[in-house]
C-alpha cells in the first residue's frame, strides 16, 4: 500500500480557477518526490491537503490507505510537515522545543531520547543545548526533522525546504533525507531547486496549472535534461 496517494485529487478555491485537477500520485515508503512548479502551480496545495489544512472540492489524498478529512486526527499522526521557516520558541534550545512539540504530539521522551533525535537529524550536543534564538535556517530545519523523527512519522511533507540554504547546510539536508528514505520514510517536497531535486529525489513531478504534467525518474534524467524540460513545460 502506498504512503502518500492521491486520487483523482482536486481543489478549487472559492470561484477561482482549479488550483489543483485531476492529481493521481502513489509514493512508496523509501521514496523522496520532488515536486517542481512555477509559483501558484498548487506544490503547496498538494501538501496541504495530505496535511488536512484544506478540503478536497474533487477526488481524495490518502495516507497509509485512510482518506485524509479536515480536523480529523487519523492521517495527522502518520505525517510530519516542515514548512519552508520551522517555527520555533527562540528562548527555549533544541532539546526543549523538541521535548515540547513531541508532547503535543503524545510523546514524552527521556532527555537521551530527545538527544539521540537531534543526533540523527545532524544536531550536534553544543547547538541542542542551546537557545534556538541563536540557530540558523538550517540548523531549524534540523529541529523539524528531529521532531518528525520523535512522532515517528511514516511520511514527512516539506515545502521548500531548502530555499535560502547555503550549498553545504542544503548537503547536510540532503544527507538526512536519503538517510531517512533508505530507512523507509516516504519524503514529499515542494521546491524551485532543480539541482538538488535530481541529487535528492527518487522521483521528479512537474506541475502545471493545478496539473501533474510530467513524472521522472531521476535515474533517467540529468540536471541539465530536467532543466530543460522543465522550462519547455512551463
Ligand atoms: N487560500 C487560498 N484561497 C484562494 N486561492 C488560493 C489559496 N491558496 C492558494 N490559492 C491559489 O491556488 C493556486 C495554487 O497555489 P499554491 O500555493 O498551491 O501554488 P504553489 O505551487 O505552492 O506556489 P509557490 O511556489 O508560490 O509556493 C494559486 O493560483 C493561488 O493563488
Amino acid at each position: 500500500m502506498p504512503v502518500l496517494e492521491a486520487v483523482q485529487l482536486g481543489k478549487q478555491y472559492d470561484h477561482s480557477t482549479a488550483a489543483l485537477s485531476d492529481l493521481n500520485l502513489s509514493i512508496d515508503s523509501g521514496e523522496i518526490f520532488c515536486l517542481l512548479g512555477q509559483n501558484g502551480a498548487g506544490k503547496t496545495t498538494t501538501i496541504n491537503l495530505f496535511l488536512g489544512f484544506v478540503e478536497a472540492t474533487r477526488g481524495k489524498a490518502l495516507v497509509n490507505g485512510v482518506e485524509v478529512r479536515p480536523n480529523d486526527p487519523k492521517t495527522k499522526k502518520f505525517i510530519a510537515y516542515i514548512p519552508e521557516v520551522v517555527q520555533l520558541y527562540g528562548n527555549l534550545t533544541g532539546v526543549e522545543n523538541l521535548d515540547f512539540f513531541s508532547r503535543l504530539a503524545g510523546f514524552r521522551y527521556s532527555i537521551g531520547e530527545l538527544s539521540a533525535f537531534l543526533t540523527k537529524a545532524d544536531l550536534g550536543p553544543d547547538a541542542q543545548s542551546r537557545k534556538l534564538s541563536t540557530y540558523s535556517k538550517g540548523m531549524r530545519q534540523k529541529v523539524g526533522i528531529a521532531i518528525a523523527l520523535a512522532k515517528n512519522a511514516d511520511a514527512i511533507l516539506m515545502d521548500e525546504p531548502t530555499s535560502g540554504l547555503d550549498p553545504k547546510a542544503t548537503d547536510e539536508f540532503t544527507k538526512i533525507c536519503k538517510e531517512l528514505a533508505l530507512e523507509g520514510k516516504s519524503i514529499f517536497m515542494a521546491t524551485h531547486d532543480i539541482f538538488n531535486a535530481v541529487n535528492v529525489g527518487t522521483r521528479i513531478g512537474i506541475m502545471k496549472q493545478g496539473r501533474l504534467v510530467h513524472t521522472l525518474d531521476t535515474s533517467q534524467i540529468t540536471a541539465g535534461e530536467l532543466q530543460q524540460l522543465y522550462l519547455e513545460t512551463i
